[in-house]
């Protein structure tokens, strides 16, 4: 399997593995189309709170596989396309998943990796991380992650980084805000183990309204219809299940108890999670 799905310890969390590490997990049409049915399909599912895309061997992704991107050359336009678009989708269903997404970065994010990287929620990178936007080395372009690079980087360092294709390491990816935190290579499970107990302590409908109203902001010019829309949804959170549970539980000093809908749909499940 190009992909290792595995659900794991604490309930609730889900974690990809990128498994081509021979190619360094660069990523052909099969990983997109595995990738992207995995977010789908977890992203969906109601059991799932987080999911955490990680990599096997020293690589976390060389981007694009160069010999799959060689052979579509010898395609048609339409074809090319085609395939473009699912590498597009790829990230698009990443970016736009409900349950937060968190990449644990342990080595080298080239091209399409660094796109990976972006279009998580949160990207936790050990020392060792190096990150290049290499395209135009390649006489290729950062194209379908230039939206996920531009928004974490800015066109700034975009310019900087595309046009030079130079490699950068952790610290500075850390400052550019392509990474959340910059961790040892040997702390990398354990600052992830931390995240993620962070994530589940909250509540999950919430969350995913959190991840929404962020790319709402993203995507407006600051204007009256935006404050106001922000306004009408803090307006009907506060009378929501979860946030009378979460307020109440503050307010009586325990922890919050989510409800989350029974996997198989067929009731309510009661979902406790230590804060
Ligand atoms: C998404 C879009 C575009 C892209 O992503 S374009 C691709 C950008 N990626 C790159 O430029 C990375 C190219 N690879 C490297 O520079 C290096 O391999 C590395 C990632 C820095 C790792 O170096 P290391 O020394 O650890 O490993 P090797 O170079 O010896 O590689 C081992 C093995 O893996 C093969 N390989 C590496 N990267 C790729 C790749 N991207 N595709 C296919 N194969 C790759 C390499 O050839 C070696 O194979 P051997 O058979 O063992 O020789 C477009 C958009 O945004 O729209």
């Amino acid at each position: 399997m190009d992909l290792l799905v595995e659900t794991v310890e604490p309930r609730g969390v889900v974690r990809l593995t990128l498994n081509r590490p021979e190619v360094r997990n660069a990523f052909d049409d099969r990983l997109i189309a595995e990738l992207t049915e995995a977010v789908l399909r977890h992203g969906r599912d109601p059991a799932v709170r987080v999911i955490v895309l990680a990599a096997q061997g020293r690589a976390f992704s060389a981007g694009a596989d160069l010999g799959w991107m060689r052979r579509m050359a010898d395609f048609s336009r339409s074809e090319n396309l085609i395939d473009a678009l699912e590498l597009a989708r790829m990230l698009q269903v990443i970016d736009l998943c409900p349950k937060p997404t968190v990449a644990l970065v342990q080595g080298v994010a080239y091209g399409g990796g660094v796109g990976l990287v972006a279009a998580c929620d949160i990207a936790l990178a050990a020392e060792p991380a190096l990150f290049c936007l290499s395209e135009v080395r390649l006489g290729l372009i950062p194209a379908v992650i230039s939206p996920y690079v531009i928004r974490a980087i800015g066109p700034r360092a975009c310019r900087r980084l595309f046009l030079t294709a130079e490699t950068f390491g952790a610290q500075r990816a850390l400052g550019l805000g392509l990474v959340s935190d910059v961790v040892a290579a040997d702390a990398l499970e354990g600052v992830a183990a931390a995240v993620i107990a962070a994530l589940l302590a909250g509540a999950p409908e919430a969350q995913s309204e959190v991840k929404d109203l962020i790319r709402l902001v993203e995507n407006s010019v600051m204007d009256e219809a935006l404050l106001r829309e922000s306004a009408v949804r803090i307006a009907d959170r506060r009378s929501s299940d979860e946030a009378r549970e979460g307020m109440a539980a503050f307010l009586e000093k325990r922890s919050p108890v989510w409800m989350t809908p029974d996997p198989e749909g067929e009731e309510a499940r009661a979902c406790f999670h230590d804060c």
